[in-house]
């Protein structure tokens, strides 16, 4: 099978994105791409996944053509590769519809970095793209009028972005991103959260990107 890997990979994404709660039935698409060919491995539209085999999972080229696979690809698939042509970086692409932070995008507001989590995974704050219609490929220039080189941002009344420079470290990110809304959204209602300072934000990226885990 082509890309045999990088289909599991990006399926087992998919599979995981209903495990944390951060889709529902069909929402959210997961893509990864190989570097060596340059193709990409996209979740199909509109089905579910947890009926996937790798074999489902569509490999397309950067122009969007489909090299291989039986189903339609994801209905972002323009946004994905779009985003793609923008940062060389990145090799994994999640959109999400995660509750906690669609309810921050559903406000049009911006998730503030109040934990080390959302420093070390997200880069700081989580932007909030400007709303696009859906399936009219609108979202990935949207996307990246505001991303910069973070690993996450919101899109106004839809959901969430989540790029890394891996399947998996998109993964992480689109997590971590839900998992730090749910905390902001828990502490505000307490109090008002405290804001980390731009240099520990700047210290807690720098340990996430060069020492953390067993990659460095
Ligand atoms: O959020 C939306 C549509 O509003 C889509 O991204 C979501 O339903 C997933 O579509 P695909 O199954 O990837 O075609």
């Amino acid at each position: 099978m082509l890309l045999e890997n990088l289909r599991k990979e990006v399926l087992s994404a998919a599979l995981q994105l209903i495990r944390y709660g951060l889709v529902t039935l069909t929402g959210g698409n997961v893509s990864g791409r190989d570097e060596q060919t340059g193709y990409i491995a996209i979740t199909p539209s509109g089905m579910d996944y947890e009926k996937l085999n790798p074999a489902d999972i569509v490999i397309i080229d950067g122009a969007g053509n489909t090299v291989d696979g039986k189903w339609k690809a994801s209905v972002d698939t323009k946004d994905h590769l779009y985003i793609y042509r923008q940062r060389p970086d990145i090799q994994g692409i999640i959109h999400t519809h995660s509750p906690y932070a669609c309810s921050f995008a559903m406000l049009h507001r911006e998730i503030p970095c109040c934990s080390t989590t959302l420093a070390n995974e997200v880069g700081g704050s989580v932007p909030v793209a400007r709303y696009t219609p859906v399936a009219e490929a609108a979202i990935g220039p949207a996307v990246m009028e505001v991303l910069g080189d973070k690993n996450a941002c919101l899109l106004a009344n839809h959901g969430v972005i989540a790029v890394g420079h891996s399947v998996r470290h998109a993964l992480v990110a689109a997590v971590m991103l839900e998992d730090g809304a749910k905390v902001y959204h828990l502490a505000s209602l307490k109090g008002e959260p405290v804001q980390l300072p731009p240099e520990e934000i700047e210290k807690a990226r720098n340990v996430f990107l060069y020492t953390y885990g067993q990659s460095s």
